[in-house]
């Protein structure tokens, strides 16, 4: 039965100028991964509302045919779907459970997807994504677990240790978390406190969290749902200070769940948001774990306590490297989902009127209301696609580190920490401009846009505070500017610095040149990243020490990461758009779109844009 489309909603779609599904497969990778994206969720989703009869099966099992060659294992693992074993009563709305309530629901949801996903042996991790985005909309108590536990294991384990770890995670046989954060520090890891001290009578390492701001704190799942941790503490051998490593520490007991002997874990209470993830703390007193369960793949204990560092001292950060990509992607999709619900909403909501005695119109009619929403639905696709194009750069430039080649370490950190930051506060700003785009409606929890906003924020502020991430990124951009004042020779990202300059051929009577575009924002990112680099050395000259005269010119110098990030964004969406193969009438509201999003963006920050001219 076909769902009743809201004619004003229906009106609007029909005057659309391109065909919305060249746009989908684009962004979704291609009509087959689409296909994917859409069959999975929408399967299982019935399997789980609806008593599934055996006509359903057999229509399925029709339907399938036609893609028989993808779907066999999934048709036939319908088969022994049938029981009833999946029969759920159907989702239950959280906004009214209480945070207990709402955690057991999200972990009933989650464990049921865990399942599936094996079953249905989904090994695509952008499939898993999306099965399990549909059934836990919010935050899920496995986050940690499927991202940076696993990531950890692959990116600092040996390979015998990824061999004897993985398949537990893979499996569900362990549930894990990243416990790195300490009530006293989250940001400073050299300040961390928790010690592993090696006994090389034993060949063990005691786990201690000597203070009680060495307790960590903060970590996802620890509150309740990890029984291990990939914990990072100071690696102590033969009286040395080693370092940040990391371990694999046991934290409760596999078939009781109880916290083992030393440990005391708990949760750390209510939060703005992210309410289904119980994040905990954890202290440990003189827990002892083996050798063994260090994770060496960079750095080593021998058997005698001789420490073997690693090549670079950074690699312990990989796997915090590695999710602040993840949160750069869906960083743009979550700012695309806010965006179609109050673009949705904008064309059916009818309010006021424009000529007097005319009739009330649809909100999406006043200019006001299509200048909150295209410049969100251009930020959305800038963040999207800058997000393809940063991990396209992270995927050549990781490949080379596995090679054991870490000369672009040093880009990929500043891209990952300038980018998260950039994209995580444009999202955060975007949703709730949705948010308050949809009047009172949108403060309804069932809108959807309020815990967007109250869960997503976080992304500010965990996997590197983003005041720190544009600090991080400004390091590596007043090197490179260092570099370009000396004539020395740049890495291909920031060889602009040395190159551009502001022949901008459009008069303001013109349509804008694209080209024009990218290279205002080029110089505006050269002209704010030499300013910050002058100011740091205003503040040597003034006799300042480098990390006073850096916290003098730090205010600059977080506004340069944030320049050169804008700059990466609006050239990855021209160039992308301009090359994505799209028919004219796509590609020429796509490039219109780019344009929104970068006059916009010349607006927001028109000090930058006049200073330079
Ligand atoms: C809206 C989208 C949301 C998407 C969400 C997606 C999925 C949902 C699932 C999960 C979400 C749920 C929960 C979230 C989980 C969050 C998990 C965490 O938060 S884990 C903890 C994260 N913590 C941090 O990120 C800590 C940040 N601090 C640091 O990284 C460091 O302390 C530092 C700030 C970088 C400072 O380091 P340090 O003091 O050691 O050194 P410096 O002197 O500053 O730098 C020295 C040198 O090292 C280089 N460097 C530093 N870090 C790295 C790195 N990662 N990689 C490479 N190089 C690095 C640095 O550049 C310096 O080099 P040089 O300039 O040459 O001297
Ligand atoms: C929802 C959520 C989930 C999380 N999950 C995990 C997890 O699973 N595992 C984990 O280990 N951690 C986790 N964290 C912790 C998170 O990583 C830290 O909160 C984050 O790293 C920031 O550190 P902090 O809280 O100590 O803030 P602080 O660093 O104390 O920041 C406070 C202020 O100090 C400023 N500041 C700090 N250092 C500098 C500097 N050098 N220069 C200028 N300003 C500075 C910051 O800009 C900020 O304004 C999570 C946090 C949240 C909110």
């Amino acid at each position: 039965m076909g769902k009743s489309v809201n004619p004003d909603l229906a009106k609007a779609r029909s005057q659309a100028t391109f065909d919305p599904a060249n746009l989908t497969n684009y962004l979704y990778g291609g009509p087959e991964k689409l296909r994917r994206k859409r069959y999975l969720p929408a399967f299982v989703f019935k399997e789980l509302c609806t008593e599934m009869s055996l006509t359903d099966l057999c229509l399925i099992f029709l339907g399938l045919l036609t893609h028989v060659s993808d779907y066999l294992g999934l048709t036939l693992s319908i088969e022994n779907m049938a029981a009833k074993e999946y029969k759920e009563e159907g989702f239950k709305s959280t906004d009214d459970m209480s945070r207990e309530e709402a955690y057991e629901e999200s972990m009933r949801r989650a464990v049921y997807t865990n399942k599936r996903v094996l079953q249905l042996n989904l090994q695509d991790q952008e499939e898993q994504y999306y099965f399990r985005e549909i059934f836990v909309p919010g935050a899920n108590p496995f986050a940690l677990h499927y991202v940076m536990f696993k990531d950890a294991i692959n990116t600092q384990g040996t390979e015998d240790q990824i061999q004897k770890w993985l398949p537990l995670a893979e499996t569900y046989a362990v549930t894990g978390t990243y416990a790195q954060t300490e009530l006293g520090h989250g940001t400073f890891l050299r300040g961390l406190e928790t010690t592993a001290e090696y006994d090389v009578q034993r060949e063990e390492f005691i786990l201690n969290t000597p203070t009680i701001t060495s307790s960590k704190f903060w970590p996802g799942a620890l509150g309740k749902t990890a029984n291990v941790a990939i914990l990072n503490a100071k690696l102590i051998t033969k009286g040395r200070n080693c370092g940040m490593q990391s371990f694999w520490v046991p934290l409760r007991h596999l078939e009781t769940h109880q916290p083992l002997p030393g440990i005391t874990v708990g949760d750390i209470g209510p939060k703005f948001g992210y309410h289904t993830s119980d994040n905990g703390f954890l202290q440990l007193n003189r827990v002892r774990i083996p050798r063994e369960n260090m994770l060496m793949r960079y750095s080593k204990v021998l058997q005698d306590g001789t420490f073997v560092p690693p090549e670079n001292d950074r690699l312990v950060y990989v796997p915090m490297t590695q999710f602040r990509f993840v949160v750069i992607g869906r960083s743009g999709w979550t700012l695309a989902k806010a965006v179609t619900v109050a673009t949705r909403y904008s064309a059916v909501r009818r309010q006021s009127e424009i000529t007097p005695g005319g009739g009330e119109v649809q909100i999406l009619d006043f200019q006001t209301q299509q200048h909150k929403l295209f410049t969100q639905i251009a930020s959305a696709y800038a963040m999207i696609i800058a997000a393809k194009a940063a991990k396209d750069l992270y995927d050549s430039a990781f490949s080379k580190m596995e090679k054991g080649n870490l000369e672009d370490l040093p880009m990929l950190h500043a891209l990952t920490s300038s980018m998260k930051a950039f994209n995580t506060w444009e999202m955060a700003t975007g949703v709730e401009q949705c948010r308050m785009a949809c009047g009172g409606h949108g403060y309804l929890l069932a809108s959807g846009i309020p815990q967007m906003y109250t869960d997503m924020v976080s992304a500010c502020t965990y996997e590197g505070e983003n005041t720190v991430m544009c600090l991080q990124a400004a390091r590596f951009l007043n090197k490179c500017q260092e570099a370009a004042n000396k004539g020395e020779r740049l890495p291909q990202l920031t060889r602009f610095l040395q190159t551009s300059r502001l022949n901008i051929s459009s008069s303001l009577d013109q349509d804008v040149d694209l080209n024009d575009i990218i290279a205002a924002y080029e110089f505006r990112a050269a002209t704010v990243i030499s300013e910050a680099n002058a100011r740091l050395n205003a503040g040597l000259a003034m006799g300042k020490s480098q990390s006073e005269a850096w916290n003098y010119a730090s205010q600059l110098l977080v506004k340069a990461a944030l320049a050169f990030s804008h700059w990466f964004t609006v050239r990855a969406l021209i160039e992308n758009m301009r090359g994505a193969g799209f028919d004219n009438s796509t590609e020429t509201l796509l490039l219109q779109l780019a344009k929104l999003y970068a006059l916009d963006g010349m607006l927001r920050y028109s000090g930058d844009f006049r200073k330079v001219g």
